[in-house]
């Protein structure tokens, strides 16, 4: 299923201006504007080594950024002191591609782990989470459809299923702003299609700011409202979803072969 795109908040909760990240000689990012509002989903496209994941830890305060600006939720992150990194990493959460869950604990542990850093103490065992938590957390599990899968062990699950669960914990953290790392790179298309649905349905009802990094183009025109193309750590294309065509989108692709500067497409879907 594809959204009809409703429109997003107004209110801009992640900026990035003029963002350097240097790794030794490499320049991962050169200098790259973004805002992303409140309700509104955007996928980074770009071929491998094009910057994105750089681009979403530049923003949680991961990497330090060599030069520029970057403020979510109001916080200079660029400028952050540790503490306030912490917080703000409460309030930014992270979707990853091998969906890191605790293969040994059940599904509902690995959700309440999601709790962590609402709780002055750590946690063993779910027997030892407030009751309203371990509601809470069944709570979430239903919301991606997986509630009666809680006491299952987490590395039973298949693929799709597993980050669901990771998407359950990640909300658990009550964050308003969720980063996903290609959260469908390891899914076959049926189960991506449904975590996208699924991050964009959180999108719309807990009115967070997604910003989501994908390879599928077909995927991004799907589901973001708008879609921010980076090619060599400049952005190439910052579009809403809506009247892009596939053909404009797959320009984000296009490359000049030093060979013989001629230009290539280098990607294919
Ligand atoms: N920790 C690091 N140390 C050194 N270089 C890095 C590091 N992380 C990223 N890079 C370099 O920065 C550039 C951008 O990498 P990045 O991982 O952000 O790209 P990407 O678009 O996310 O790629 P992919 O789609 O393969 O995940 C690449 O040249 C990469 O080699």
């Amino acid at each position: 299923m594809t959204t009809d795109h409703p429109v997003a908040g107004d209110d801009v909760v992640v900026s990035a201006r003029r963002v350097v990240k240097k790794f030794g000689d490499t320049v991962a990012l050169g200098g790259v504007d973004l805002e992303v509002r409140r309700s509104e989903l955007v996928v980074l496209l770009g071929l491998s080594g094009s910057g994105k994941s750089t681009l979403l830890r530049c923003l949680n305060g991961l990497h330090p950024t060599t030069d520029g600006a970057v403020t979510v939720n109001g916080t200079r992150v660029d400028l952050a002191s540790r503490a306030e990194l912490r917080a703000l990493r409460r309030d930014v959460g992270f979707v990853f591609q091998h969906f890191n869950l605790v293969g040994r604990l059940s599904c509902l542990e690995n959700v309440l782990i999601g709790a962590v850093g609402r709780l002055r103490l750590p946690r063993y065992g779910k027997s030892t989470y407030p009751k309203r938590m371990r509601t809470e957390a069944l709570a979430h599990l239903d919301r991606v459809g997986l509630a009666e899968l809680a006491d299952r062990r987490a590395d039973t699950l298949s693929g799709g299923q597993q980050q669901r669960v990771a998407i359950a914990r990640t909300l658990m953290q009550q964050p308003t702003v969720l980063l996903a790392d290609e959260p469908v790179a390891s899914l076959d298309p049926e189960n991506a299609g449904v975590v996208m649905d699924l991050l964009f349905r959180v999108c719309m009802e807990d009115k967070l700011t997604v910003l989501c990094t994908l390879h599928q183009v077909d995927l991004a025109l799907g589901w973001a409202h708008r879609v921010i193309g980076l090619r060599g750590g400049e952005k190439v294309l910052d579009r809403p979803a809506v009247g892009l065509s596939r053909e404009d989108a797959m320009e984000i692709y296009r490359r000049v072969d030093p060979a013989d500067a001629t230009i290539a497409t280098a990607a294919t879907s």
